[in-house]
This record gives C-alpha cells, sequence and structure tokens, in this order.
C-alpha cells in the first residue's frame, strides 16, 4: 500500500489484551527475522505508554521532549524524519522523542494524529513489511490508532494465563468490529525452558481451550517459551534473533515469520490450535 511517505506491500500491527506479555518482544524479533529472510522491514513502535523498543535495540534518550513537534511530510516541503537503522531494520519509536523516564499523561486527542505522522512523514522507503506495536489493550487509545491505519492484518500476543486469554479476546472482539483482519496468535512465555537439560514445562495452569482465544478460530501462529535469554538479550539492546540465532526461542520467532507469510498470502480463516 503506497500513501504520502509510506510504500508498504503489508503493514501489520502486533497488539495484546495485556502489558507485559511480550508484544514488542515479538514485534521486534518478527521484524528481525523477516529482514533475516531479506525483506525490506520498518518497525513503528506505536507504544505510547511504554515505548520500549529503544531499549531493546540499545538505544536511549535521556533528554526530556519539551513539547510534540509536528514535522511535516517530506514530499510537501516539509523535512520528514528518518527512522534509525539497527540489525537491518529500519525503526522509528515514541521513545526516541521522549526522555526514556518522560510520562505524557494526555496522548488521547493526539494518538490519530502522531500514528499518522509518524507512519507517512517518515522517509520509511520502500519496504516489503511494516510491523507496528500498538500499545497493550483495547480502548479508545488503541482503537483511534488503529483507524488511523491502513493494515493487512494483526496479530494477537497472549501470556499463557487465562486472564491474558480473557483480555485478549477484548481487543480479537475490537477488531471484528473495526473489520481488521487477525493474522494470528502468539503464544508467548508458554513454558519454561530448563537452560540445564533444555527440558520444557508449563508454569501456569493449562488455559482451557473453550476459554482461550483459539476457541475464537484465531490461527495459532507460533509458541515461544520463556527463556532467561530473551529478557537479558534485550536488557543489553540484543535480539535474541540476533545475539543467539540458533536458541530454541530464536527458532520459534523465525517460525512465527514464516508463519505470519503464508498468513499474508491465505484467505482462509481459522486454522490450528494448540493441543
Ligand atoms: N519469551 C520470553 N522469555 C523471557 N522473557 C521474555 C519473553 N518475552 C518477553 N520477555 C521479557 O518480558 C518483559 C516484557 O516484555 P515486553 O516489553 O515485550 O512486553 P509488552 O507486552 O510489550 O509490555 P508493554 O506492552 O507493557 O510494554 C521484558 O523484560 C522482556 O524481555
Amino acid at each position: 500500500m503506497s500513501e504520502q511517505g509510506l510504500e508498504a506491500r503489508h503493514v501489520i500491527a502486533i497488539g495484546s489484551g495485556k502489558g507485559g506479555v511480550g508484544k514488542s518482544t515479538v514485534s521486534l524479533n518478527l521484524a528481525l527475522a523477516l529482514a533475516q529472510e531479506g525483506a525490506s522491514v520498518g518497525l513503528l513502535d506505536a507504544d505510547f505508554y511504554g515505548p520500549n523498543i529503544p531499549v531493546m535495540v540499545g538505544l536511549t534518550r535521556t533528554q526530556e521532549a519539551q513539547k510534540w513537534s509536528f514535522w511535516r511530510h517530506p514530499g510537501a516541503g516539509g523535512l520528514g524524519m528518518d527512522p534509525i537503522e539497527r540489525f537491518g531494520v529500519k525503526i522509528m519509536s515514541v521513545g526516541f522523542l521522549l526522555g526514556e523516564r518522560q510520562q505524557v499523561f494526555s496522548w488521547g486527542p493526539l494518538v490519530g494524529q502522531i500514528g499518522y505522522q509518524m507512519l507517512h512523514h517518515v522517509r520509511w522507503g520502500r519496504l516489503d513489511y511494516l510491523i507496528i506495536d500498538l500499545p497493550p489493550g483495547a480502548a479508545e487509545v488503541q482503537q483511534e490508532l488503529l483507524r488511523s491505519l491502513s493494515l493487512s492484518g494483526t496479530v494477537v500476543v497472549v501470556g499463557p494465563q487465562d486472564v491474558a486469554h480473557l483480555d485478549a479476546k477484548k481487543i480479537i472482539e475490537m477488531l471484528k468490529k473495526l473489520e481488521i483482519r487477525v493474522l494470528g496468535g502468539v503464544e508467548n512465555m508458554s513454558r519454561v525452558r530448563c537452560p540445564c537439560c533444555g527440558e520444557q514445562f508449563e508454569v501456569f495452569p493449562h488455559v482451557r481451550t473453550d476459554r482461550s482465544i483459539w476457541s475464537l478460530g484465531v490461527p495459532l501462529l507460533g509458541s515461544v517459551p520463556l527463556g532467561p535469554a530473551v529478557a537479558h538479550e534485550a536488557n543489553r539492546g540484543k535480539p535474541i534473533v540476533v545475539s543467539q540465532p540458533d536458541s530454541a526461542e530464536a527458532r520459534a520467532f523465525r517460525k512465527i515469520a514464516t508463519s505470519v507469510v503464508r498468513r499474508l498470502h491465505s484467505t482462509e480463516d481459522g486454522e490450528s490450535s494448540p493441543s
């Protein structure tokens, strides 16, 4: 799709019902896995309340912004803004424009405008995929942002807890109402992998299928185990897909990338669910 500054074949938003389930981790590692396959990839961190992608790629801004500047579209006499390239992915984040500890309380009315600006007034160049990390939840802010985007589809990230699925169902209902396609779900931190023997086990009680998002016919794109290295590497600014490409977690992210591409090229909905 091509509209003003953005020329992307596919724009994919990553959402979650709850915070902390790994939405940014999935967004980043999915973008990197697609880039490793030779695609031209952009990543827009639109998580207004917790823009964590900069930290996860080793970039932080300490200086607080005094006001939000609206820069103009590059083609309309404005300068536009360049994304920052890390590990082969072009990145733009709310976190590049605010201080790391800066809290903004009144995003509400501006979200649509800022979302549009970060999408269309940034010099992304030609992209195969633009991945968008949404704020968690299904409130007015998320709806406003989603309305301002022209999406190929969405991916919903869930944790292994009953309540994570309960909240994720709300975002799926919201996407249905907005007539936005759900490409599938990612189950993150579903199992813990023992660093000594590699054996995997569940920490939380298994979510009953009828209470899970899979009961809504959402296809499972892949499951990522809870691996301490994912968090350690992210804190060092080195995403796991880049720093430990042979790990079980990196392999899981690459499998998710393959599933996403497959889903983009299929028109069918409602596939497999986890056992
Ligand atoms: N599979 C995993 N194994 C271990 N740690 C993980 C995994 N996935 C994510 N984490 C860690 O969990 C924490 C939360 O992840 P992340 O920031 O991606 O969540 P989020 O859903 O985007 O949160 P929020 O929306 O509240 O910002 C981070 O410290 C991250 O490194």
